[in-house]
């Protein structure tokens, strides 16, 4: 038995969601450039869960369904007055807001397959609500509830900003949760799926789907990616910076990708919003950094730009706060880990591999005094 590290190319399930192959992303058989050229983030989900698109009353029945569960227990809300929000990370406290949320939800221990789509639908209509209070509480507002006839993406803004978004808005936020929903066995994926082959329940399998997303070299990259920006500041800079982080060995955040090796296929989608955005919204020199460093890296390292890389430009475009776009991202990939989960379920085996032992062997128990 030889161990491969971080299970590089394994094949540790099979799965009918999403796929990688030649570099080309899939969900269910879509391109993700059809998708997100073409779909509404409710479609998505919808395809995810289903296998298939809706029709429009399939549709129209699924988004009144994300909407009136939306609403947040008055316990939840009141549980982000009970710490002090500006010393804790979003993802953390999304994390505990999720896992919390579950104490509400009578059905959580209920394993059945009506009670696991349920409470699926719960999940992604609250997490946009639980990210948008966690924001406005901090800011010391009053959360602001969702607006009927508005669609996921514009909903969030609108429970963020106590505003609608105009269409541009709307459509950039939409397009990142497409992009962002699911691929395939990554690190908080593949967590979600061990925790629930236990037969533990979907809000488990969530919460530990989040603490494995909230790490730098996964989802939390997209927030130091704005922090690199940030540092940088000017043009003339980013080489500068990023040679001086390669030298001492530092890594380029949204950089680079386990399975891709020629490119991320959202990632074009990103840079291309980020140009439009930051052109509009007169910020280009966020988008000009970023094409700097990232061709830097690609023709130092060969490495290419991730989904987290351009994603950083475009969320401040959009003035969002930068802690916020991991919990975004979160948002986003609740459609894939839930679809994950529902697969495990469905076909279930305990997930357990095995350890290649390299410690010392044949040692004789010391007693503590003669130590
Ligand atoms: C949604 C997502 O999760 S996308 C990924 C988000 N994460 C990031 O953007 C963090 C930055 N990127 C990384 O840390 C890595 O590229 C990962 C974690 C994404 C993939 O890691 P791995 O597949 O394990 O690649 P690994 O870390 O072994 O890198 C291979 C080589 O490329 C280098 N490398 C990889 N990524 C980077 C980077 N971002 N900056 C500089 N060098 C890098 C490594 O130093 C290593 O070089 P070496 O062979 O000279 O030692
Ligand atoms: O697949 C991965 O390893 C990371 C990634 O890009 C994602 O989760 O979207």
């Amino acid at each position: 038995m030889s161990a491969t590290k971080g299970l590089e190319g394994i094949i540790a399930t099979e799965s009918s969601i999403s796929s990688i192959i030649d570099d080309q992303l899939t969900y269910v058989g879509y391109t993700i450039d059809d998708l997100a050229e073409n779909a509404s983030f409710e479609e998505v989900i919808y395809l995810l869960w289903n296998k298939k698109l809706p029709n429009q009353d399939e549709l129209d029945a699924f988004s009144d369904d994300l909407f009136e569960n939306m609403a947040l227990p008055d316990e939840v809300l009141s549980h982000f007055k009970s710490y002090n929000l500006h010393s804790v990370h979003p993802m953390a406290a999304l994390r505990t807001a999720i896992s919390l949320l579950g104490l509400f939800d009578e059905e959580a221990d209920v394993m059945d397959d009506a009670a696991n789509k349920r409470k699926a639908i719960r999940l992604q209509a609250k997490v946009s609500a639980v990210v948008a209070a966690f924001s406005r509480i901090r800011d010391g507002l009053e959360p602001v509830k969702p607006k009927k006839g508005l669609s996921y993406a514009a909903n969030f803004l609108y429970m963020l900003n106590d505003k609608e978004p105009n269409d541009l808005e709307e459509e950039a936020i939409n397009k990142a949760l497409v992009l962002h929903a699911d691929h395939e066995l990554n690190a908080s994926t593949f967590t979600s799926r061990v925790c629930v082959a236990t037969l533990s329940d979907m809000y488990s399998g969530i919460t530990a789907a989040i603490s494995a997303l909230k790490g730098p070299l996964h989802g939390g990259a997209n927030e130091r990616v704005m922090q690199m920006l940030s540092e940088i500041d000017e043009i003339d800079n980013a080489i500068p910076y990023v040679k001086e982080k390669m030298a001492n060995k530092e890594k380029i955040m949204g950089m680079g990708h386990r399975v891709y090796r020629n490119g991320d296929p959202r990632a074009k989608h990103l840079k291309k919003m980020s140009k439009e955005l930051t052109a509009l919204k007169d910020m280009s020199k966020w988008y000009e950094i970023s094409v700097e460093i990232e061709e830097y890296i690609k023709s130092e390292k060969g490495l290419p730009a991730n989904v987290d890389f351009y994603s950083a430009s475009v969320y401040h475009s959009l003035g969002i706060k930068h802690d916020l776009y991991t919990p975004i991202f979160a948002m986003s990939r609740f459609s894939g880990w839930i679809a994950h989960i529902l697969e495990q379920y469905e076909n279930n085996r305990l997930i357990r591999p095995r350890a290649e032992y390299v410690g010392p062997k044949q040692q004789q128990y010391v007693k503590i005094n003669e130590r």
